[in-house]
């Protein structure tokens, strides 16, 4: 099995972006949702895609957010991809692949096999389907809460779509999801900070360390 790709999402300083980059992530996260402890500005999203400078690849975090919102950061932030983790249908995806020229990610939320059979309905509109554990009830965010879910309801799984892991991961337990689910691609948020919002270098050093090694 190959090397699964890393996401670190919620990068909102210049220090948590050199970190994630110094530690080969693939991904780096922008999340763009007002609730979120690590919501950007559109003006320092920008100066952190300045920086990255395609040094890894900016994806985008969205929640149902409209049209001329995920346009105007995937251009200024320069974007090379977008998360949406709302009740986006797939219709609404494939639209915005469409008119975005960007490959556009899908979060699944999971609490039961049922969750992942119902996946199968964005193959052909999603790029790749991210599986997050669901959030509780009249949680504020739908993600980023460091939740698992049963990651054995992936065992085995033969996806339709490019897919990826998240929900909970962290230094200590992400060896192990990779190991049950087969998963090529790992995000981490929550994981790899100190405090909500606040990333943490010898966390991210860590969770990229226990990847590779895994
Ligand atoms: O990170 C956030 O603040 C966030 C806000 C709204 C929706 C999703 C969010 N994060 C994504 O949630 C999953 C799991 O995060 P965690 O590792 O359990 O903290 C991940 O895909 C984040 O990208």
């Amino acid at each position: 099995m190959s090397t699964a790709r890393i996401k670190i999402c919620g990068v909102n300083t210049p220090a948590a972006l050199d970190a994630a980059v110094r530690h080969r992530a693939d991904y780096l996260g922008f999340v763009f949702f007002a609730k979120s402890p690590r919501n950007l500005a559109l003006r320092d999203a920008a100066a952190l895609g300045a920086r990255l400078s395609g040094r890894a690849s900016a994806v985008g975090l969205f929640v149902d957010a409209d049209d001329a919102t995920i346009a105007e950061a995937a251009s200024a932030a320069r974007l090379g991809a977008i998360q949406l983790h709302g009740k986006e249908s797939p219709e609404r995806v494939a639209a915005l692949r469409g008119q975005l020229g960007l490959p556009v990610w899908k979060a699944v939320s999971v609490s039961s096999r049922a969750d992942i059979d119902a996946a199968a309905r964005y193959a052909g509109a999603a790029d790749l389907v991210l599986f997050d554990a669901k959030a509780p009830k009249g949680a504020d965010l739908p993600g980023g809460l460091g939740l698992v879910f049963d990651w054995t309801l992936l065992a085995g799984y033969r996806a339709p779509f490019a897919w990826g892991l998240a929900g909970g991961l962290s230094p200590d337990n992400v060896a192990e999801a990779i190991r049950v689910t087969g998963a090529p691609l790992v995000d981490v948020s929550s994981g790899v900070e100190s405090a909500p919002g606040v990333k943490d270098e010898g966390r991210i050093a860590a969770f990229a360390s226990a990847v590779r090694a895994a």
